[in-house]
């Protein structure tokens, strides 16, 4: 599946036009999960999107900008707005209309693999972008990091396995480590990825938690696994009530 979705992003990436600049003022993603990790035992991204290959669609007529607002609203530290089109549903313009809408860190949740998008995401205004471990060859994601870095934007890098993480620190040490709690083959998470990551992880480096992360109990696991940070969809794209639901779920940090 991410072999196609990234086939996909190349072929799509012909057509590529840089959008304008955005006039945005700029939030860092590491202070805000460093700030709320202190005060509130994690913090939280929550993140924006439609649709997934795992999931299908999840909420097809999201008003984003609404759905920005009441995650930061509810104590959301950063937003992570998916803008691939193809498997998600999502758009840049998503991006540029929650950065236009909030005064959180955005995240742009895409499948980077080009030059050109990170000069394309440092103009909708992202603060952060994901680059992830599988879809890039170590030493090319050192490159897309640094490059990342020149333009003014922060990186989460993205692990899903010991290995990747293995041989990714030989080269590069990212200070925001995401690891990410769904297997790409069989699409279930288990959020014990957390933990059976978390000891590899260099101690001055910040842990993500990423993917099925659903109720508080799932939030006191990676928490106690050594998260400082979760990112959180699904359970809160489809919620009805997400500035109730973000306060309990952030308790469960300071569950057990
Ligand atoms: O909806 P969930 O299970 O809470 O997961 C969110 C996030 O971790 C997931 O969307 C994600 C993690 N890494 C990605 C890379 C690309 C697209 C999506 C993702």
């Amino acid at each position: 599946m991410l072999e196609k979705i990234v086939d996909r992003k190349k072929e799509d990436l012909k057509f590529f036009q840089l959008p304008r600049r955005e006039e945005v003022k700029p939030h860092s993603l590491k202070q805000a999960l460093a700030f709320a990790a202190n005060r509130d035992g994690i913090g939280l991204i929550a993140e924006i999107k439609r649709a997934s290959p795992s999931k299908g669609v999840l909420a097809e007529d999201l008003d984003v900008v609404e759905r920005a607002k009441a995650y930061e609203a509810g104590g959301a530290d950063a937003i992570s707005v998916l803008t691939d089109g193809p498997y998600f549903q999502g758009s840049i313009m998503d991006l540029i209309a929650v950065k236009r809408a909030v005064s959180v860190p955005v995240l742009r949740k895409d499948f980077i693999v080009d030059e050109r998008q990170i000069e394309e995401s440092a103009r909708i205004g992202a603060d952060a972008i994901l680059l992830i471990a599988s879809i890039l060859e170590p030493d090319h994601l050192k490159d897309m990091a640094e490059m990342a870095h020149a333009v003014g934007l922060e990186t989460l890098v993205e692990v899903h396995t010991k290995d990747e993480l293995e041989q990714l620190l030989a080269v590069y040490d990212p200070s925001l480590i995401g690891v990410n709690n769904r297997n790409l083959k069989t699409f279930a998470t288990d959020t014990g990825q957390t933990r059976a990551l978390s000891d590899s992880v260099p101690s001055d480096s910040f842990i993500v938690s990423e993917s099925g992360i659903h109720n508080a109990e799932d939030v006191a696991s990676v928490a106690k696994a050594g998260a400082k940070a979760m990112l959180i969809g699904e359970r809160l794209v489809s919620d009805g009530d997400p500035e109730k639901t973000i306060p309990d779920l952030k308790k469960g940090a300071l569950l057990g």
